[in-house]
């Protein structure tokens, strides 16, 4: 009996990758493709700009600010591709961000690949945010993804191909200590992308939704000026990463279009755990979230209860220190 229903398993699995070619997309060929960036001029989003371009790709880097100085950088010195500098906010007008995406298009050609890095964080108790930050967040991370995604997806779908990638962040897959702002921002670029891919599957259009850690960045050490400690050695639990690393995995997961990119091996658990009805791109991917999900969410209720008592403990230690400065 045992081996019967082994036999079928097996047979089963064999089944699944099999037809494994008819649910994993065709890699994206990065030489000569037209990749456009926003946040391109810093951090996470120029590593990814800089990692296109070593492959061939020819670029458009959208920030509001116009900074191109990586073109400079040594690596780079054969060029005959072109980086395109597009200085727009594109969390304010639909309009403006239709019409530089149209530029670019006329002068790199149609956009294979479509990178919404741009963002911004902020992290401190919620009754210590100005009340407008909530709208900004939301502003940036999330109708700034939404814009330039909508101005190229319809050429994308006449085309019959196209990447578009949401970089969100571990903090848009579990809600943390001071994230209050940040990561309601952060976890809807998750529903966005799950209702997108499934309107555009069948244009043989991949969505990737990346959830970087931590990451060294300019944009990082700004957050970090007034983080609530707390939130610091929350955070500290899953490391800090290089913006290079973080880009190449985003980069190779976008050109194999894969639905989820993570970093780290907290990441991948994180990721196993919080799939919920997300797409799969892989059968092995598949069958690690069905045989892990329960392991995980045991080491998660261990991450939870450990959150808790740095909560609890750096309330205490607050307390103290106030009534030290009570008796000054
Ligand atoms: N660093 C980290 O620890 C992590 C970051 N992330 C996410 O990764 C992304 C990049 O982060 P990081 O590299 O740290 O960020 P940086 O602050 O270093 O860079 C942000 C980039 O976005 C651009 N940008 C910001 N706002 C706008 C806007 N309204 N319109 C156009 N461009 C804009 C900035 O240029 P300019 O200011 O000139 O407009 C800059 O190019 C963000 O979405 C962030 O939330 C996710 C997880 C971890
Ligand atoms: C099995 C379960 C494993 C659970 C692991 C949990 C680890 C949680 C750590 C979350 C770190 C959040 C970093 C946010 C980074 C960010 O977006 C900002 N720095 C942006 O600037």
């Amino acid at each position: 009996m045992l081996l019967v229903v082994g036999a079928f398993i097996v047979a089963f699995v064999l089944l699944l990758y099999m037809v494994s070619p008819l649910i994993s997309p065709r890699p994206l060929k990065l030489n000569g493709a037209h990749v456009v960036v926003t946040g391109g001029s810093s951090g996470i989003g120029k590593c990814i700009a800089i990692e296109c371009f070593k492959h061939g790709a020819f670029i458009t880097l959208v920030a509001r600010d116009e900074v191109c100085d990586w073109m400079n950088c040594e690596c780079l010195l054969t060029i005959s591709q072109v980086v395109l500098c597009i200085s727009v906010d594109i969390s304010k007008d639909y309009g403006q961000v239709a019409s530089v995406i149209k530029q670019a298009q006329e002068k790199l050609g149609p956009v294979d690949m479509l990178i919404n890095c741009a963002g911004k964080s902020v992290a401190a108790k919620f009754e210590d945010i100005e009340v407008g930050l909530f709208r900004r967040l939301m502003e940036t991370n999330y109708l700034g993804s939404i814009y330039p995604t909508r101005a190229v997806i319809h050429t994308m779908k006449e085309r019959r191909l196209g990447r578009i990638v949401f970089v969100s962040s571990q903090a848009g897959q579990v809600g943390l200590f001071g994230y209050t702002a940040y990561s309601p921002s952060k976890f809807a670029l998750r529903g966005l992308a799950e209702s997108l891919q499934m309107e555009v599957k069948s244009y043989n259009i991949y969505i990737t939704v990346a959830y970087p850690p931590d990451t060294d960045t300019p944009g990082f050490q700004e957050e970090n000026k007034d983080k609530p400690l707390e939130t610091k050695l929350i955070s500290e639990t899953s490391g800090l990463c290089q913006p290079d690393q973080v880009a190449k995995i985003i980069v190779n997961d976008a050109v194999q279009g894969n639905f989820n990119s993570s970093i780290g091996p907290d990441g991948y658990m994180l990721s196993a755990l919080t799939c919920g009805m997300s797409p799969v791109t892989s059968i092995t991917e598949g069958l690690q979230q069905i045989v892990t999900m329960g392991l995980f969410r045991t080491i998660a209720l261990f991450y939870l209860g450990s959150f808790d008592s740095i909560v609890r403990r750096c309330m205490m230690q607050q307390g103290k220190c106030a009534d030290v400065e009570k008796k000054d």
